[in-house]
């Protein structure tokens, strides 16, 4: 068995996908690049912005002393993927089961959890919003993030206000499906690697996301791992850009661009530690310009699926009303 230094990760260890075409470039927050890849909409991993630099210091026994004795979700999956789903759509939806279960636990039960993993092979994730319930040392280090770099950043493109703050505790082998996300994201890795691939907005087709309705919304129905091609043969034609982030990096996830993470093997720390930052997006421009932005046609799309389930009272009915406006007629 190879044993790898600390900090490092198995290369032998990553999937190899066929949709993945090209890397996300690495820059420095010196490089002007840098800026007009935000501008953009586009994809970069940042390399020494320090923003998360007074967590480097974040491993399970610090976090367990310092994390206060609150309760914190962990999700748990018999397989390795922990697709999101909406608890109170899931409820209603009878058909529905669950891709992964979610649990309101002690940092110390999450402890145990973990150690029971390693027999298991079940996988846990937690996933806790930073809030003023954590132990002060911890409000500390958060404080000393790079705010100001950050929040330069936030109005320099007129982004909306910082939603919130996750802190993501992740095992080797974990997944988090392909899915977009409604806000801009300064996604800041801690401890451990994690594989990232990004699939950019206009490729909704290819992606095949479950209605708006559905407990999985803003998720792909792929398994990129083994698409189902005749389901979904659009997806032949995607194409991913790649990213290993590791302690320090800061991948910018533009809003409505698709997103898949996974954490790599790394021996010691056994766990990923990674905390998001997710921006509300800019107020869309009161003067829209065509053609619409691939963000904007997803946005619409959106609003048409939202309204319609309303307009006939049964998101189940959407589809049949769709094929019957669109079939022989806008084809
Ligand atoms: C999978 C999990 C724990 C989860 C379960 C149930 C509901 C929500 C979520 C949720 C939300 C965000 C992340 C972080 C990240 C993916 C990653 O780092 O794995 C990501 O997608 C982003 O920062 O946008 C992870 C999760
Ligand atoms: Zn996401």
């Amino acid at each position: 068995m190879a044993v790898f230094a600390s900090g490092s990760y198995d290369p032998d260890s990553i999937t190899k996908y066929s949709s993945i075409t090209e890397q996300i470039p690495r820059r420095s927050i010196q490089d002007p690049e840098t800026y007009q890849l935000i501008k953009d909409s586009k994809p970069v991993v940042i390399t020494d912005t320090n923003l998360v630099t007074s967590a480097s210091k974040w491993d399970l026994e610090y976090l367990n002393k310092n994390l206060g004795d609150g309760l914190f979700y962990v999700y748990t999956s018999n397989d390795n993927r922990f697709k999101y789903f909406d608890n109170k759509r899931a409820e209603k939806c009878k058909s529905f089961v669950t891709p992964s279960e979610r649990h309101h636990v002690t940092f110390l039960q999450f402890l145990q959890m973990l150690k029971r993993c390693a027999r298991t092979k079940e996988k846990v994730y937690l996933q806790q919003t930073l809030n003023d319930s954590v132990g002060t040392n911890i409000v500390t280090d958060f404080l000393q993030f790079n705010w100001d770099w950050v929040n330069k950043c936030q109005a320099a493109y007129g982004w909306g206000s910082l939603s919130s703050n996750l802190l993501l505790i992740g095992l080797e082998g974990n997944i988090t499906p392909v899915h977009y996300d409604e806000q801009e994201n300064f996604f800041a890795q801690i401890s451990g690697h994690k594989r990232c691939l990004l699939f950019s907005p206009d490729q909704f087709d290819c992606l095949y996301p479950h209605p708006v309705a559905h407990p999985c919304d803003r998720q792909s129905q792929v398994n990129i791992a083994n698409p189902d091609y005749k389901k979904f043969p659009r997806f032949r034609n995607a194409h991913a850009t790649e990213a290993i982030v590791g302690p320090g990096d800061v991948l910018y996830i533009p809003m409505y661009w698709w997103h898949q993470i996974e954490s790599l093997s790394s021996r010691i720390p056994p766990v990923t530690i990674s905390v998001n930052f997710w921006y509300r997006g800019t107020p869309l421009p009161d003067v829209i310009q065509y053609p619409l932005s691939p963000q904007q046609r997803v946005s619409v799309m959106r609003n048409v699926e939202k309204m319609l389930a309303a307009a006939l009272g049964d998101a189940e009915k959407v589809g049949e009303l769709l094929r019957t406006m669109v079939e022989g007629r806008y084809t």
